[in-house]
């Protein structure tokens, strides 16, 4: 028997039944077309999902989720990586400026302090006074204010240059980068009537007037003996380029990818990036897009992070092993690597993220190598470890032991973790890391999809 829809009128009918009838039929085809639309609308969703990696960057501030995002930017979409270099350089220049003003700050301030030890005979002579490089190197101020002006960068913000020393740490040179920077740089870069390029040019000229004084200031032993006496270790400090100062401040300076990845850009809140693959392998992968959720690792942003677990297929988790001997700028009754810790413990924990595949980072090892190297005792900071070897393999392999372990006692879903010792700034050792990882996510991935499908 057929079934109509819809059926027949009665022969009898009035012309109020046919009236209530014609109102009933409409009404049940509305509904039946709402229900058709979201039938079609959960099958598109499902479809550009199945076409969908989606990956969230997890771990404290500064632990380089953000310079991994660069990494997977530069192997598997390297056209976009570099039609961002422009905008980087900016940044770039920008860390390095404000570095320097930011230690012309403690210099004057330990100048000016009566304890301190009085510079060598090379320093009493007016021309080689460390007021005399302050003098030279003061329009670098300048460049700052512009520099902030054009990326977009609210100068309350950013930490007080003023406010140099923070217990063995210079202030953090960082920008924000979700002020639209990269927006900005493009869109008035194009507009032929904006003051923008006259600006950047005039910030430039100045900087490079000033190269010479900035080599002399970096490469200046007083100035590294201070440096030293207050606990610095410039190369330890994000976004500092005084090794590459020469190259950077000079007008025809263009950006390498290593450079890059070693500009310092803080995230705030959560940001989304999609990266469509340029460098296609496996046939499977046509079309796929990768959604990458980079976070702000404070502790004051952690709490949007849950709003973002759900559907995830990998967790990238940054453990940077170097800060071991350091404490959270937020926080600084709390040890760094004791937080990774428990952050850890709670990303481990989470059901919502039970059927993501887990890549764990072992990161800045360059950094740990180097302190234990200089004789930094481990077991000073971190007390379990007691009398073990200080040594590089030792201290890793006591980290990586902890970490899983951490996971297994709190996984909701036994799974295997994927642990890779890296430096993130290192774009060879990035390269072969993120090519074995890249498979293994999207197999997950495909698995995962084919179960929902
Ligand atoms: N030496 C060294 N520096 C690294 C490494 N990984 C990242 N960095 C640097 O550390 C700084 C911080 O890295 P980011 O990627 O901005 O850190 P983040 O986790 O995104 O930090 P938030 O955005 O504040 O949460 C940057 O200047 C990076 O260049 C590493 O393995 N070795
Ligand atoms: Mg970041």
């Amino acid at each position: 028997m057929v079934n109509d829809w819809p059926p027949y009128p009665p022969l009898d009918e009035t012309e109020l039944e046919k009236a209530v009838r014609l109102e009933e039929e409409n009404v049940a085809k509305r509904i039946s077309d709402e229900i058709d639309r979201a039938i079609e609308h959960d099958r598109q969703e499902m479809r550009k999902k199945r076409h969908q990696t989606k990956i969230l960057l997890l771990g404290q501030a500064e632990s380089g989720k953000s310079t991994l995002l660069k990494n997977f930017q530069l192997q598997f979409a390297p056209k976009a990586f570099h039609a961002e270099a422009e905008g980087w350089r900016a940044v770039i220049q920008l860390n390095l400026v404000r570095s320097i003003n930011v230690i012309l700050s403690l210099l004057s301030k330990a100048n000016s302090n009566p304890a301190s030890p009085s510079p060598p005979p090379r320093f009493s002579k007016p021309k080689d006074d460390l007021r005399w490089l302050k003098v030279r190197l003061a329009p670098l101020r300048q460049v700052e204010v512009i520099l902030n002006r054009l990326l977009g960068v609210n100068p309350d913000e950013t930490d007080d240059a003023d406010l140099v020393l923070d217990s063995g740490r210079l202030s953090e040179v960082a920008i924000r980068s979700n002020c639209g920077w990269q927006t900005l740089m493009r869109t008035e870069r194009s507009s032929p009537s904006s003051r923008f390029l006259s600006d950047l040019d005039d910030a430039r000229r100045i900087l490079e007037a000033c190269r010479d004084d900035i080599v002399s200031m970096c490469e200046d032993a007083v100035v590294r003996r201070i440096l030293h006496e207050q606990g610095v270790v410039l190369l330890n400090e994000p976004g500092f380029f005084f090794d590459q100062a020469e190259r950077i401040a000079s007008m025809t300076y263009e950006p390498t990818p290593e450079d890059i990845l070693r500009a310092r850009l803080r995230t705030v809140g959560v940001e989304e990036h999609r990266l469509v693959m340029e460098t296609l392998t496996a046939s499977m992968e046509k079309g796929r897009e990768w959604v990458f959720y980079d976070v702000g690792g404070a502790r004051g942003q952690r709490a949007t992070w849950a709003s973002y677990f759900e559907d995830v297929n990998a967790v990238m988790f940054l453990c940077p092993l170097s800060g071991f001997d350091q404490v959270l700028s937020e926080d600084r009754a709390v040890n760094r690597l004791i937080d990774t810790m428990k952050l850890w413990k709670v990303i481990s924990s989470s059901k919502l993220l039970q059927n993501a595949t887990f890549v764990l980072f072992l990161n800045k090892s360059d950094i740990l190598r180097k302190k234990l190297d200089s004789g930094v005792l481990f077991r000073d900071h971190i007390e379990q470890y007691k009398d073990q070897p200080n040594d590089f393999d030792s201290v890793t392999t006591y980290i990586k032991k902890v970490l899983l372990a951490i996971h297994k006692d709190n996984t909701p879903k036994k799974r295997d973790v994927h642990v890779h010792i890296t430096c993130a700034t290192d774009t060879n050792m990035m390269s072969i890391v993120l090519n074995s990882i890249h498979d293994v996510i999207l197999m997950n991935a495909l698995e995962t999809t084919s179960l929902i499908s």
